[in-house]
């Protein structure tokens, strides 16, 4: 039996965002934060990127014994980081769905099992 998941359909919150920031493209600036990204260029979004990944890993570990405020913060703060990679790939012209295509490919394959099969 195929287990692997189906990824059209399953995400349609990440659809839909993924076509407001192809849109946001070439939307002014002052309209648009993700507009504003784009006009700055990659670097810009790479230093945004590398933030919300400091900022997500403090928040873990914040939430490791913590909160449930602290558990909800670090799901904000890996939101912010989702969406930041998002608008990375947005500018390089990807998108999510070249992602979950390519850990449906992996799915169900063991890490160490790949690793094994890599060339020395
Ligand atoms: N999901 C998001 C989203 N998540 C986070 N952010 C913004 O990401 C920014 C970065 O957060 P920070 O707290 O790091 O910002 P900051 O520290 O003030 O930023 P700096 O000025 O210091 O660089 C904030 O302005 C957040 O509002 C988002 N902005 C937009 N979206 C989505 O993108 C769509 C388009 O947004 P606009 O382009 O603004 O219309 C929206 O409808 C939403 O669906």
């Amino acid at each position: 039996m195929d287990t692997t998941p189906s990824t059209p359909n399953n995400a349609p919150v990440l659809d839909a965002l993924a076509d407001v920031l192809r849109k946001r493209r070439h939307a002014s600036p002052d309209d648009s934060y993700v507009a504003s990204l784009h006009y700055k260029g990659l670097n810009k979004i790479l230093e945004k990127l590398g933030e919300e990944a400091t900022e997500t890993l403090l928040a873990a570990k914040d939430a490791e014994h913590g909160s449930f405020d602290e558990r909800q913060a670090l799901v904000a703060e890996t939101a912010d980081l989702w969406f930041h990679s998002l608008v990375m790939l947005s500018h390089l012209d990807l998108d999510h769905q070249d992602v979950l295509n390519e850990l449906a490919r992996r799915f169900g394959i063991s890490g160490h099992d790949e690793k094994a099969t890599r060339p020395q």
